[in-house]
Order: C-alpha cells, then structure tokens, then sequence
C-alpha cells in the first residue's frame, strides 16, 4: 500500500489475522474523555465547510490553522484497530466521522434499531440527502447487525431502493434485521424511515469472513 497510512493493513496480515480482524478491541477511553467533543467538532466543521463561502482572507486564515492542527494529528497517527474513530464504541457511529452520527435504540442477534441524523455534510441537493450517504449508513447499520448474529462478516451485495427523499436535519430510524442464512451466508433487510414515510429499503448479503480472510 502507498500513502500515509498504507503501513496499517501489512502489519495485520502479517499477524495473519486478516484485514478484517475476527476480534476487534472495543475502547471507551483512547482518545480521552472529551474525545467524543472532537469528533463532534470536527462534523461540525464539515458541515461549515459545505455550507460556506468565505472571503479571501478568511479562507487563507483557516488554511493556515488547519495546516497547523493537521501537523499536530500527524503527530499522533496509529493504525486502525487501535485509533479510537471507529473503535469508541461509546459515542455516536463509533466516532467515525464520516459516518451519520447514529446510537442504537435496540440490539440483538435478530437485528438492530437506530436512530440518526444526517446534517449538511451529508447534502447531495436540493436539500436532500445524497444517496451514496444513505447507502454507508445502511451498510454500517446492516453490517453491525450481521456482525451481532454471526460475527465479522463483509458486505458481498447490498441492494438500496429509495423509496422517497431522505431529509436533513432530521432524526431518522434505522432498522437492520436477519432474513435468513444458510452457511456463511445471512441475507439481511433493512428500512430508514422519517416518522411514518419510508425513505428508503434495501436488501443485502453478508458473508462471514473464515479464520485469517482479509
Ligand atoms: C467496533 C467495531 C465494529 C466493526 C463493525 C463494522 C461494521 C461496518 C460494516 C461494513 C461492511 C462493509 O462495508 S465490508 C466492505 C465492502 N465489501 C467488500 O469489500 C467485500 C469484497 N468481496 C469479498 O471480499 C468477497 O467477495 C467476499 C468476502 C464477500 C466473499 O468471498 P469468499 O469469502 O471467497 O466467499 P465465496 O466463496 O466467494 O462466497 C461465499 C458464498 O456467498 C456467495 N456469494 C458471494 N458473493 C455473492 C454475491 N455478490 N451475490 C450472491 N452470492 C454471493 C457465493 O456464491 C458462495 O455461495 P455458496 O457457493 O456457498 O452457496
């Protein structure tokens, strides 16, 4: 791999557990107890970003800052399984930025119930939100759900129909559940809805990864 942090996936596979791992350590400390401010922040700025048109000057001002704090971030850069984005199991969508904030109002083997809300940073236009974000919304929350009934699985196919525009700014309800499986196989649907009005449903298949599969 190339590029700033392509070191992450050799050293995983030559632990030779995969690049997926079967086991994948949850945290709730690392990144410290405002960890969970920061990345709310950081949203925050994306949806600033998206939404502003700064004037010369105040565009360059940031630019310099932002140099600044990414030189800081550099700083501090570990692999995957360890950076708390996307292990903080405590915070909304795990601390991952890129991500709908999103908690889960029930979770079992059978499937999961959650709530979210997708916010400027998600726009596709006309105040909609863009679809390709409904989709990683509905691949985390069908996954996470797959994950709970089987254990570490990866998405072979995932079919999305939107059914009707998905909002902004608005808290939605996900749900993922198990429609059947057979082997490493188990077929999953899923919902988003806003209130009663159904934005979205899809179908998907997760395959169970094998012992050391990437
Ligand atoms: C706190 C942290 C939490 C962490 C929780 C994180 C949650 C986030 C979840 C995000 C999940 C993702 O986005 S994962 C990323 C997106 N997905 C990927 O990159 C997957 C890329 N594709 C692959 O790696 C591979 O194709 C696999 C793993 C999907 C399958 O490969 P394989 O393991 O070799 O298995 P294979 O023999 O091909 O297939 C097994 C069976 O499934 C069938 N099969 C396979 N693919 C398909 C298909 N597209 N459509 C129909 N059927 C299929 C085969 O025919 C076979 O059936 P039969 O002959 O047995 O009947």
């Amino acid at each position: 791999m190339t590029g700033e942090f392509g070191g992450a996936l050799p050293a995983a596979v030559e632990e030779g557990v995969g690049g997926f791992r079967t086991t994948i350590e949850n945290t709730t400390e690392r990144g410290g107890v405002n960890y969970g401010e920061f990345i709310e922040e950081v949203r925050t700025f994306m949806d600033r970003a998206r939404a502003a048109c700064p004037t010369t000057e105040l565009n360059d001002d940031i630019l310099s800052r932002l140099r600044a704090i990414n030189d800081l971030l550099k700083g501090v850069t570990i692999d995957e399984w360890y950076a708390p984005s996307g292990t903080r199991t405590d915070l909304p969508a795990r601390g991952n930025i890129m991500l709908p904030p999103y908690t889960f109002l029930d979770q079992g083997a059978d499937g999961v119930v959650a709530t979210l809300r997708f916010r400027r940073f998600h726009l596709g236009g006309n105040s909609a939100v863009h679809g390709g974000y409904v989709g990683l919304a509905v691949d985390e929350v069908m996954g996470l759900a797959a994950g709970l009934a089987r254990g570490i699985t990866r998405t072979a196919y995932l079919t999305i129909n939107y059914r009707s525009v998905t909002p902004l700014d608005t808290d939605l309800e996900l749900k993922a559940w198990v429609d059947r499986t057979e082997g490493r196989k188990t077929f999953l649907r899923a919902t988003l809805s806003d209130g009663d009005r159904v934005c979205a449903d899809a179908e998907a298949l997760f395959i169970l990864l094998n012992p050391g599969q990437r």
